[in-house]
């Protein structure tokens, strides 16, 4: 059963591997950095501009960019890589269809209107193929399938092969115009811009190379159309191209001497064989030329001088490779087109097609030539290969092969990769001539890999300044007789591309001189190729650093401007901050004005009249080592009688009417008492006193830290501040804090022992008044058994009067005294305290008090505990003060 498709043959693609775009400069700009922020920097530095400016390049450091962009910035100059061109061009399958297809298209027969040569009158006509099988398809522009004749795909099973990596492939039905414009153009263009370049065709013979390069009346080839280009340029700038401007026109072959020997042949005059020394022709004739018709009438009979047979592939078959240059040269005298450049040369090579013995059926001479063309063929191939070669692996050699033949001496510089080049492969379609197409394919079409680095276009001084070569006139004259007086010396002569005036001879130490031909005396200027070579370094390493200082500087630009912009969002954040600051801010201010009206508003009632008296605040005594106890004291203080730590707080004059005598002055002024832990006690009477203005009249009564350890230091704190501002707000509202006495009572009960201590009111007595309980102190305190001092402390608060009496031996003018008496248990039950009111505990705690001998104490028995040292310093005038405040109250 049929398959309802076709199954396609076995297809192997060849691939050439694709060209790689060049980096362009814009791609070595640096991208922005990724949107994560790097840590905002303290402050944006300055700009580094002479970093950037001292930018040194070292060999290692100069990018391969650079070299784009130097050249970008000089087009005249361009060092890049490029690749060689190589083009398809695929010939009708016979030129009857071609006769027809154009006699479709123009409605005319074209022929050939070159002049034929006329030993060929003779020669048999091509045979008419008659298969219509072909080989060669196109699959697109840059690509080709050759597949096998049906004869060769059943015997043989070969496959199809598929052809990529051409710069264009034309088809049989490509006119000679499109195939100028894609493949000579560029080539034309640069050549009038001042960049040399050379176009070969190759191919089988019989496959359209002549018809390519030359073509025909009708469809003038490459090289017509190259003249008409160059010099319609000049027609429209009113000759003034070729004012500043002379071209020439060489043509010549090479061909062989009955298969021996190569011979040059210049086709520009008659009998002129040439020879070619070393990669220059000499005494070949370039004809200058001014116009395209000149050119064409000279190629014209330079084609009838040129070697061509009869064979049975070609009517007309080229028996010899055919070179045609066309040089450009500026006028020396000109200025104006001083920027042009000098001497460049546009060469086009008609290559003798390879021909195969079996189907050409060449005998004899024809055999021979044949043999010398293929070996041409080949050696031209074989340079390109080792070049191609030599590029994918630098450890490969480039190989010499061009010295084997006169054409790939000639083409050296072209074939070694130094001048720009284009190949035109010519194919015949036709299965018969499938083998020839198949290793013309296989062989060229690598070589588009070939790469020309480091293409260095003529340097512009006048040193290199090519004199015309044109051997002609007077110039001929010159030259003949300068060669007959050095004739000795020169030992090359350099006539080939754009260095046809100099001649290089060599001194006597060898070194390489060149001789500029056009002097009657020969100008002798060491020039070596390093001095070209390191000018051009210079120039280039300049340029590097001009281009590393731009790359640089627009870092630097990019990263200072990244760092001010973040900046500016940080101070538009800040911005947005403080404006919700400042709302809340005016919202709070809004509140307090209107706090501010309401308390004025209260304030316009009738004051409450101070009572008068003093409200002062007896401290109460406790044991506890925080505030926190304290509050828990005083919840509990039902529960625990036994402690008898006291907080009295005298809040009216009629609960301390026996002690305004005391303290006449302390009428004003509230008392209260902060029982502060031990850790707490300096800050908070420190904070206490600042805070009443009464930095300097408080003081410590007396804290001594050697025993602090072993018992738990009572400090009582009279907190006057506290105290006052609640009188304040109670009596009047708006009198300033000054205006409120202040006075602290502080107690210290160390080691069990009651001190007494007085904080005199400091408005009225400027110096400050603080009975210390230290061993000077007028109150003698009576020891308690160490048991019960641990449970009973006591105070015992003495009115003022009464201690005034003893106030000449003491620094103090009032006492408060306070007894401590500690009489709760800490190990058994949580302390508690009661308040009571002040005049009652100090009655009762005074009446407690036992006013004994320190005499009687110091007697205590053996085993009892000894009085500490404060006590037993007790002076006899504390004890009567003791007394005396005890007869005074009646105790
Ligand atoms: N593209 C083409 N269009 C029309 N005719 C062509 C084309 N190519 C070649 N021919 C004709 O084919 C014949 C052979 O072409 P041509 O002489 O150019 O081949 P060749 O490659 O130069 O051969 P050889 O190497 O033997 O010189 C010529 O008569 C030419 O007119």
């Amino acid at each position: 059963m049929e398959s309802p498709f076709p199954c396609p043959k076995t297809v192997t693609v060849r691939r050439n591997p694709h060209r790689k775009a060049r980096p362009t400069p814009s791609s070595t700009v640096p991208l922005p950095l990724p949107l994560s922020s790097p840590p905002i920097p303290p402050h944006i530095p300055s700009f580094p501009t002479p970093d950037i400016l001292s930018v040194e390049l070292s060999e290692t450091q100069r990018p391969r960019e650079i070299d784009s962009f130097s050249s970008s910035q000089n087009p005249k100059r361009k060092p890049e890589s490029e690749n060689l061109k190589v083009f398809l061009r695929i010939r009708p399958l016979t030129v009857s269809q071609n006769a027809h297809k154009q006699n479709k298209r123009g409605g005319e027969v074209v022929k050939n209107a070159w002049p034929k040569n006329p030993k060929a009158k003779h020669l048999p006509k091509n045979k008419v193929k008659n298969s219509n099988e072909i080989c060669v398809t196109v699959n697109d522009p840059h690509s080709v399938t050759i597949s096998p004749p049906s004869s060769l795909q059943e015997s043989k099973r070969i496959k199809s092969v598929v052809y990529e990596g051409f710069s264009h492939v034309f088809s049989d039905e490509s006119s000679q115009a499109e195939v100028y414009q894609k493949l000579v153009h560029p080539l034309v263009e640069d050549f009038l811009r001042g960049k040399s370049g050379m176009l070969a065709a190759l191919g089988p013979t019989g496959s359209g190379k002549t018809h390519t390069v030359f073509g025909c009346i009708r469809e003038p080839g490459m090289v017509p159309l190259a003249l008409r280009r160059i010099f319609s340029e000049d027609k429209s700038n009113g000759n003034q191209v070729s004012r500043c401007r002379t071209f020439y026109l060489s043509m010549f072959e090479i061909c062989s001497e009955k298969g021996k020997s190569e011979r040059i042949f210049d086709l520009l005059q008659e009998e002129g064989e040439i020879s070619l020394q070393q990669s220059a022709i000499k005494g070949l004739n370039e004809v200058t030329i001014r116009h395209a018709e000149q050119a064409e009438s000279l190629i014209a009979h330079g084609l009838l001088r040129r070697a061509t047979a009869a064979t049975n592939s070609n009517s007309q078959s080229s028996r010899s490779q055919c070179i045609i240059n066309i040089c450009c040269t500026p006028n020396s005298n000109d200025g104006e087109f001083d920027d042009e450049p000098k001497s460049t040369s546009l060469t086009i090579v008609d290559l003798a097609g390879a021909e195969r013995e079996k189907k050409t059926g060449n005998q004899g001479l024809r055999m021979l030539e044949s043999n010398f063309i293929n070996n041409t063929s080949m050696v031209f191939g074989l340079c390109l290969r080792s070049l191609l070669e030599h590029q994918k692996n630098p450890k490969k050699p480039l190989q010499k092969h061009f010295q084997n033949s006169l054409l790939t001496r000639y083409l050296r510089e072209y074939l070694e990769g130094k001048k720009r080049m284009a190949l035109v492969l010519t194919l015949k379609p036709g299965a018969e001539d499938y083998l020839e197409t198949s290793n013309l394919l296989k062989q060229a079409s690598p070589y588009a890999q070939i790469k020309f680095i480091g293409i260095e276009e003529p340097a512009k001084n006048k040193s290199t300044k090519r004199p015309t070569q044109v051997l002609h006139g007077a110039e001929h004259s010159k030259r003949m007789k300068f060669s007959s007086v050095e004739a000795s010396s020169i030992s090359k002569t350099a006539v080939f591309g754009d260095q046809p005036r100099i001649e290089e001879t060599k001194d006597e130490n060898g070194s390489l001189t060149e001789v500029l031909v056009e002097s009657e005396e020969p100008v002798s200027c060491k020039v070596t190729e390093g001095i070209y070579i390191k000018q051009d370094r210079i120039e280039l390493t300049k340029r590097e650093r001009e281009y590393q200082i731009m790359v640089n500087f627009a870092k630097a630009l990019w990263d200072v401007l990244k760092q001010y912009k973040q900046k500016l969002e940080m101070a538009e954040n800040e911005i947005c901050c403080i404006r919700d600051n400042l709302t809340c801010e005016k919202r709070r201010s809004s509140d307090l004005e209107k706090e501010v009206r309401h308390l004025r508003l209260i304030s316009s009632f009738p004051e409450v009249p101070s009572a008068g008296v003093s409200s002062s605040c007896l401290v109460g005594l406790c044991t506890g080592t925080d505030s926190s106890q304290d509050q828990n004291y005083q919840h509990n203080d039902q529960k625990d009688e036994k402690l008898r730590t006291h907080i009295s707080i005298a809040e009216s004059s009629q609960d301390l009417k026996d002690l305004e005598a005391v303290d006449m002055h302390s009428e004003d002024e509230a008392t209260s008492v902060c029982i502060a832990s031990q850790d707490c006690v300096k800050e908070r009477c420190e904070e206490a006193a600042e805070t009443a203005g009464l930095g300097q009249h408080f003081q410590r009564l007396k804290y001594d830290e050697e025993d602090h350890s072993s018992v738990n230091n009572i400090r009582t704190l009279m907190d006057v501040n506290n105290v006052q501002r609640d009188d304040k707000t109670t009596e009047t509202e708006g009198t300033d804090d000054s205006e409120y006495g202040s006075s602290c009572l502080q107690l210290f009960v160390k080691n069990k022992e009651t001190c007494v201590c007085s904080v005199e009111e400091p408005a009225i007595s400027a110096s400050p008044v603080i009975t210390s309980c230290d061993n000077s102190s007028a109150v003698e305190m009576d020891p308690l058994p160490h048991e019960e001092k641990k449970l009973h402390p006591s105070a015992t608060v003495m009115p003022r009067e009464n201690a005034s009496l003893v106030e000449d031996t003491r620094d103090c003018t009032a006492l408060d005294t306070c007894s401590l008496d500690i009489s709760s248990s800490r190990k058994t039950e949580k302390p508690k305290r009661r308040l009571l009111p002040a005049s009652s505990t100090l009655l009762k705690d005074i009446g407690s008090v036992a006013v004994e001998d320190d005499i009687d104490k110091s007697k205590g028995g053996r085993g009892e505990k000894k009085v500490p040292l404060d006590t037993r310093n007790k002076s006899k005038g504390s004890t009567s003060l003791l007394r005396l405040l005890r007869n005074d109250l009646r105790l």
